[in-house]
């Protein structure tokens, strides 16, 4: 056949438009590949912490009336900050090992030799000073959140949202309605210091913290039904 006649200018003009069509969706598509398949390396170092987390806390439970194991703290902390679109490793780690330090026999520098530096350092700074009684404890908090990094500021948001929204479904056992209001109160303070966190996830993080806040009187009211189940016992010891 001879081929000389065929004209194959339309065909280069088509074949043109195919290959710069492919590589802008290319273009479009690599990053958003690379967003929805996180790097092994850091699946690896969030599930180690998982892992870590919840032998360090295995003797513990969560102080409401389920008395679930106390890792679903931490576990439902890094999920929060995963809905609000954090995909950074290190926090994601540093939200589960976030009570370690301050609940277990874990030292700072047991996670600065299995983490790292930057995983121990926002442990570091979201870690009250059990030394301290409580009240000097909790001031410390309010005191410490503004000067606090992003990364810690947004552990702490969510550890705020996920300890309010637990409150809204029941308190811990032997709160009071004012125990409840209490804490809620102490938190918005603590949630005002982190106000200056700075990115879209946390922006989104801080909007559910302000969503749960607004509920203390439905809280306050639970924790009534509660109380009268079961009597309070102000001052109940914390884990
Ligand atoms: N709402 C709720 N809280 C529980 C539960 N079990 C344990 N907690 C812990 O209780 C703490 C609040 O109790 P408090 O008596 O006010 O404080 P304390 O334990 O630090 O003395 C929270 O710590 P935090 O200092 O506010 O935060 P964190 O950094 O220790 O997590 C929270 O983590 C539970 O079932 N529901």
């Amino acid at each position: 056949m001879d081929t000389s006649a065929i004209d194959v200018r339309p065909t280069a003009f088509f074949m043109t438009g195919v290959a710069v069509g492919a590589t802008s969706l290319y273009l479009l598509w690599r990053p958003r590949a690379a967003a929805a398949a996180p790097p092994a390396a850091d699946v690896s170092l969030v599930l180690s912490a998982a892992a870590y987390a919840a032998i360090a806390h295995r003797a513990q439970k969560r102080k409401h009336a389920l008395q679930s194991p106390y890792i679903e703290h931490p576990l439902g902390v890094a999920a929060l900050l995963a809905e609000a679109g954090f995909t950074d490793a290190p926090t994601l780690a540093a939200a589960m090992l976030h009570d370690t330090v301050e609940d277990t026999a874990v030292s700072p520098a047991d996670l600065h030799a299995t983490f790292g530096p930057v995983v121990a350092g926002i442990v570091a700074e979201v870690t009250d000073d059990k030394a301290l009684p409580k009240a000097a404890r909790k001031a410390a908090q309010v005191a410490h959140a503004p000067t606090a990094s992003d990364a810690a500021k947004a552990v702490k948001l969510a550890d705020k949202l996920h300890n309010l929204t637990d409150l809204c479904g029941g308190p811990p056992v032997g709160w009071s309605a004012d125990r409840v209001r209490e804490y809620f109160a102490w938190s918005a303070r603590v949630v005002d210091g982190c106000r200056s966190v700075r990115g879209v996830a946390a922006q989104a993080l801080l909007s559910r913290v302000d969503d749960v806040l607004a509920r203390a009187g439905e809280a306050a009211v639970v924790a009534e039904a509660a109380a009268k189940a079961a009597p309070p016992v102000e001052g109940g010891a914390a884990p």
